[in-house]
C-alpha cells in the first residue's frame, strides 16, 4: 500500500538534511518494494515568505492527511528580528499542537568509533545509551498569558508555566511503558524544589508509578541532572521531563554522542501519525556549504518507519546502515574528532543510501 509522507524541509540547513534523508527513503522503498508518495511544503521562515504564516493550513493539512511527517528545521537570523509578530518557530510548536504531539523521543547513543568526537573523555562517553522522552506540547513554550508591557518605566515581560496532570500522566506513562524492554530504569526530572508545575509532575510521575512496578523510577532535579550527564551519563536509562528541560538536556547530551548532527527524534501522539526530526536547529552558520551532518534526520527516517508506518526491518536497515558508514570510517566535518574521512552532507548521505540492504 502508498504510504504517504509529508517532507517540511524548513530552513536552513533543514532542506539540506531532508533531502538525504529522503533518498535513504527512497532506496528504502526500491529495496523492500514498498511505494513511498512525498509531497514537500512550507513551514518556518520559508513559509513566512511564501504565505506570511509559518504555519500555513496547507502544511497543517497535509500533515493531518499524511501517515508521517519528516521535517528538517525552522529559524534563522532573517527572521530573528525581536519585534516580528511572527516567528518560524511558531510553525513548529502550531504543528506539534496541532497534530497533538505530546511526547518527543530523543535516543542518545554513543557510537563506538564516535567516542573520540565527544570533546569529553572516552570513559565518560563510552556506552551511553539514554532515550528522552521530553514533554512536547505544554509547559512554557505554550502557556498563555504571555505578553510585554511598560510597567512603572520599566519594560516586564510574562511567560506562563503551566501543566494539568493529565498532560504530565500521558507522558510519563509513554516513559515507563519504552522502559520495560529496555534497562526498565526511568528518571523523572524536574525542579520540585522551587516550581510548582514541578511538584505536580513528581507527584503524578510517583501515581503513575504504581501501574509500572517492575520499572524502577528515581526522581531527579534538573540542575543535578545536567550535571550528572556529563559526569555519569551510563547512569541513566529513560529520563522523562518537561518541555524545556527536555530541549535543553537533549541539546547538552548530543555532546555524548560527539555532534548535535547525531541525534533523531519522533515526536507521536496517540496515533500513529508523528513528525520525525533531528534534534538540531537551522544551523545558519553552516547552512547552504553542504557540510551539514544528515545522520540525525536520516536516523529520524529510521523512527519514522519504525513508529508511523510499521516497518520495522526497514528502520533497522537505515540504522544498520548508518552504523556501516560510520564504522568505515566516513565522517561529516563535525565528527572530524573521531578521525576518518570526512565527507560532505550530500557524499556522506549517498555513502548511507549505498548500505542499505535487505
Ligand atoms: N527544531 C527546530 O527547527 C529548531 C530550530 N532552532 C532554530 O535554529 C536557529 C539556530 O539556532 P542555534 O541555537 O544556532 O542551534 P542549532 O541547533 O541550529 O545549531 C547549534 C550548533 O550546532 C551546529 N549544528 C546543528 N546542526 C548540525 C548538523 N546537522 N551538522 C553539523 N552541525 C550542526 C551548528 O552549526 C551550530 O554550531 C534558531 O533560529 C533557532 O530558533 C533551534 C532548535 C530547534
Ligand atoms: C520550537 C523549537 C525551536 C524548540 C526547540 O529547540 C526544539 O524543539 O528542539
Ligand atoms: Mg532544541
Amino acid at each position: 500500500m502508498t504510504k504517504k509522507i509529508v517532507l517540511l524541509p524548513g530552513d536552513g540547513v533543514g532542506p539540506e538534511v531532508v533531502r538525504e534523508a529522503r533518498a535513504v527513503l527512497e532506496q528504502v522503498g526500491r529495496t523492500f518494494g514498498h511505494t513511498f508518495e512525498f509531497s514537500e511544503h512550507a513551514i518556518g521562515g520559508a513559509a513566512i515568505d511564501s504565505h506570511d504564516d509559518p504555519l500555513p493550513k496547507s502544511t497543517l493539512d497535509a500533515c493531518k492527511a499524511a501517515d508521517a511527517v519528516l521535517l528538517g528545521a525552522v529559524g534563522g537570523p532573517k527572521w530573528d528580528d525581536p519585534k516580528r509578530k511572527v516567528r518560524p518557530e511558531q510553525g513548529l510548536l502550531g504543528l506539534r499542537r496541532g497534530l497533538g504531539l505530546y511526547a518527543n523521543l530523543r535516543p542518545v547513543r554513543v557510537h563506538p568509533k564516535l567516542a573520540a568526537a565527544s570533546p569529553l573523555k572516552a570513559d565518560k562517553v563510552e556506552g551511553v545509551d539514554i532515550l528522552f522522552v521530553r514533554e512536547l506540547t505544554g509547559g512554557l513554550y505554550f502557556g498563555e498569558p504571555r505578553f510585554r508591557e511598560q510597567l512603572e518605566g520599566k519594560v516586564r515581560a510574562v511567560d506562563t508555566l503551566e501543566y494539568t496532570d493529565e498532560e504530565v500522566r500521558r507522558v510519563v506513562r509513554l516513559a515507563f511503558r519504552l522502559a520495560g524492554p529496555r534497562r526498565k530504569r526511568v528518571t523523572s526530572v524536574d525542579k520540585a524544589n522551587v516550581i510548582e508545575t514541578s511538584r505536580l509532575w513528581r507527584e503524578t510521575a510517583t501515581e503513575v508509578h504504581k501501574e509500572f512496578p517492575d520499572v524502577a523510577l528515581e526522581h531527579q532535579l534538573v540542575d543535578s541532572c545536567a550535571m550528572r550527564l556529563i559526569t555519569a551519563a551510563r547512569s541513566f536509562d529513560v529520563i522523562v521531563t518537561e518541555n524545556m528541560f527536555g530541549d535543553i538536556l537533549t541539546d547538552e547530551a548530543s555532546v555524548l554522542a560527539g555532534s548535535l548532527g547525531l541525534l533523531p527524534s519522533a515526536s507521536l501522539g496517540d496515533g500513529t501519525n508523528g513528525v520525525y526530526e533531528p534534534i538540531h536547529g537551522s544551523a545558519p552558520d553552516i547552512a547552504g556549504k553542504d557540510i551539514a551532518n544528515p545522520t540525525g534526520t536520516i536516523l529520524s527516517a529510521a523512527m519514522l518507519l519504525r513508529h508511523s508506518l510499521g516497518l520495522t526491518a526497514e528502520a533497522e536497515a537505515v540504522e544498520r546502515a548508518v552504523d556501516d558508514v560510520i564504522n568505515s570510517g566516513a565522517r561529516t566535518a563535525d565528527m572530524a574528532g573521531a578521525g576518518g574521512e570526512s565527507l560532505s552532507t550530500s557524499a556522506f548521505g549517498q555513502r548511507v543510501l549505498g548500505a542499505i540492504r535487505k
